[in-house]
């Protein structure tokens, strides 16, 4: 299983200029996070603090017991190797072939014999679809397949972490659908826990477990996808239909008399921009036929279960729209005529929904699903 990533009140700044503050939430393992944000918001900063190549000014970043913003040099250095980080060109060497480019970390990083080496990269190589392309340049080829070559080069030494940075940047939109079912399908066979950040609204609706969003310095929220995509907030809701009403203006933010003016003028019949409102949760995607169970949905799902009562309501119904028959049984949820709340049976546990944005209280993510609240009796590994 991948590991968990704890970060709290995380801060970075260059010089005067703060990029965000205060960012706390965990990458519950082996699931599929993705953070949203703006253009210039500090996404690819956040990743680059996460592996310690930026140093961030106050906070922690807790990887495997490490908080990896104070650790010593020795201890950043070997908890890096937990991660696999997918840059957004694939960052590969223009002049080797796809082969060598894969083969790279395992010849710096490792004493593999040449044979070994061999069998990692291909089986790496096709896992990401480029079998037959070993002798490729990176020139040779498109951006997509530089893309999975990059991925494949961040899969060799077997990483617990992925970051990925903008896997959309210069792919058309079904391209950006592939590489997305692609990471699903990795995640499935290895378990390990993702972090994807963009700005692609698709990706963003139909891929992730967990999503979160940073605008305005500071992370809007972040929980289960469900709770992002029924969110009321004008900034997410602005986003997520890529439309100029809302707060996000053309170089980050508008002031409140920038805001009104401007709607008053869509008010006037002026387009905003961006398609029809789109509301709801659309299906998540899926791993691909023949591929095993995925073992981050099983244990988010069980996750998700037991700190539902948190959540807001419209992402409460969401998530019991989501299951099955059989598993809301088996969870003590009913689904509800659109005009209730959902209801629980009386063995679980309830509490009233707060009035947070979605960033989930510590206790609860960031120690499930190991320590286990109180759960209903034998459910056991939770999927269905
Ligand atoms: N090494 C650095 N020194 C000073 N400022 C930096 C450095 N790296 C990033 N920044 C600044 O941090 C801010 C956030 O940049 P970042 O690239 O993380 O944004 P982003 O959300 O990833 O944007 P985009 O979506 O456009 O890629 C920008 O204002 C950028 O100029």
């Amino acid at each position: 299983m991948g590991a968990e990533v704890v970060i709290e009140g995380l801060t970075k700044s260059f010089g005067r200029q703060t990029i965000w503050r205060d960012v706390t939430l965990t990458l519950p393992p082996g699931e599929v996070s993705v953070m949203l944000g703006p253009s210039g918001t500090g996404k690819s900063v956040f990743l680059k603090s996460m592996i310690g190549l930026l140093k961030p000014d106050r906070g922690k970043c807790v990887i495997n017991g490490v908080d990896i913003v104070r650790c010593s040099e020795h201890r950043l250095y070997e908890t890096r190797k937990l991660f696999g980080v997918l840059f957004q060109d694939g960052a590969l060497f223009g002049s080797m072939n796809l082969y060598d480019n894969v083969a790279f970390p395992l010849r710096e990083h490792t004493k593999k014999s040449e044979t070994e080496i061999r069998r990692i990269v291909l089986e790496k190589l096709e896992m990401t679809g480029l079998a037959g392309a070993e002798k490729k340049l990176p020139g040779e080829i498109s951006g997509g397949m530089r893309k999975r070559a990059g991925l494949a080069r961040a899969l060799v030494l077997d990483p617990e972490i992925i970051l990925v940075d903008e896997p959309d940047s210069g792919l058309d939109p079904v391209r950006t659908t592939y590489i997305s079912q692609l990471f699903l399908d990795v995640n499935t066979q290895i378990d390990a826990t993702f972090l994807i950040v963009t700005h692609n609204i698709n990706l963003a609706r139909t891929v992730p477990d967990n999503l979160g969003m940073l605008f305005r310095k500071e992370l809007v929220m972040f929980g289960p996808r469900e709770v992002l995509l029924t969110s009321e907030e004008p900034v997410v809701k602005q986003f997520l239909n890529g439309r100029m009403d809302g707060p996000i203006g053309m170089s980050e933010e508008k002031d409140s008399a920038t805001i009104a003016a401007e709607r008053a003028m869509f008010e006037a019949g002026h387009h905003a921009g961006g398609v029809e409102e789109i509301e709801g949760i659309p299906p998540q995607m899926q791993p691909a036929p023949g591929m095993p169970v995925r073992q981050g949905a099983i244990r988010r799902k069980d996750r998700v279960m037991q700190i539902l009562h948190t959540l807001p309501p419209a992402a409460q119904q969401g998530i019991i729209d989501s299951l099955s028959p059989e598993e809301q049984a088996r969870y003590g949820v009913h689904p509800r005529r659109r005009d209730q709340q959902p209801t629980w049976d009386q063995t679980v546990e309830t509490a009233p929904v707060t009035g947070h944005h979605g960033q989930l209280p510590q206790d609860q993510i960031a120690q499930l699903p190991r320590t286990g609240g109180r759960r209903r009796s034998d459910q056991g590994p939770g999927g269905a």
